[in-house]
């Protein structure tokens, strides 16, 4: 049988100060990418340029298959195949860049280890064996799984995997957090519990994030800017998804999920994803 516990985060007071962080900037210059097809080469992506703030959470937004998860890759260093330049903190991205790190939307957990063990998976070589285990415990009490450290991942819900990996994620100290659709696959109401774990996270980490995602809504919800990518619909443009638009989203964090404001916003969004929002 399994034991499937769920709890929350929030209340927990935390013990230790959040390991420091140096957020980074990501630069974008004239970036593109595309992959060998049977009559040459196929365009995904064309003429990204764009420079996100160190601490700046970015949502990237598009239709499916318009070369999100390819942007991202490219910038933890996962793809080297991409054209133009990507500056991580002023430098060049390096291969499977030490200064990322990818949160996925499946969690990815060793079955056979604890929370406590998968999360130790992400701590940066070389750390001494103490400093790591109190990282570790501090990552798991901010994401609300200081109680659940020592179960494995078969005896937890979706939403609680989901957060070990993000813990897994930050245990690294990046300083770019990368997330391709971290909460895709989750049930309606804990995926909104897990975007305001996120805000949680990042008021107290810091950390510069690149959220791909699917969702106009989670992109409203959690970012300082949203980057809308897809085709240029003009006659004659060149194929390939390039910047249709870069949105700063108006308000504090946590945002009223119903203002007005947001709405407007979201239905000049899905009219740039194609979607009629009037008719949703
Ligand atoms: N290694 C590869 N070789 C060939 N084509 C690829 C490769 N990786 C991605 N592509 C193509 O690039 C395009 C963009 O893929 P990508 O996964 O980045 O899109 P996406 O916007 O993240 O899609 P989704 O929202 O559905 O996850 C797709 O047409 C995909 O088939």
């Amino acid at each position: 049988m399994t034991a499937l516990a769920e709890s929350l985060p929030g209340s927990s007071v935390l013990t230790a100060p959040p390991a420091p962080t140096t957020s980074l900037a990501v630069e974008f210059r004239d970036v593109g990418r595309s992959f060998p097809a049977i009559d040459g080469a196929r365009t995904v992506l064309r003429d990204i340029n764009l420079t996100v703030q160190p601490g700046e959470v970015l949502a990237i937004l598009g239709a499916s298959g318009c070369g999100k998860s390819t942007l991202l890759r490219a910038v933890g260093g996962l793809d080297s195949g991409s054209t133009g330049q990507i500056l991580v903190g002023g430098s060049a991205v390096r291969p499977y860049d030490p200064r990322t790190a990818v949160g996925f939307q499946e969690p990815r957990l060793m079955p056979w280890r604890t929370l406590h063990q998968n999360v130790s998976l992400g701590l940066p070589p070389g750390i001494g064996r103490a400093e790591g285990r109190e990282n570790v415990d501090h990552l798991l009490d901010l994401v609300g799984l200081a109680e659940h450290a020592d179960l494995r991942p078969r005896e937890v819900s979706g939403g609680m995997a989901q957060r070990t990996s993000l813990a897994r994620a930050l245990a690294r100290q990046p300083g770019v957090l990368l997330l391709d659709e971290p909460f895709g696959a989750l049930d309606a109401l804990t995926r909104l519990r897990m975007q305001d774990l996120l805000l949680d996270v990042h008021a107290k980490t810091a950390t510069t994030v690149l959220l791909v995602t699917h969702d106009v809504d989670e992109a409203l919800q959690l970012a300082d800017r949203i980057l809308l990518l897809g085709q240029d619909p003009a006659p004659g443009s060149a194929p390939g998804a390039t910047t249709r638009t870069v949105v700063t989203v108006p308000g504090e964090r946590p945002r009223d999920r119903g203002s007005a404001e947001l709405a407007h916003l979201r239905t000049e969004l899905l009219g740039g994803l194609g979607v009629d929002a009037h008719r949703h």
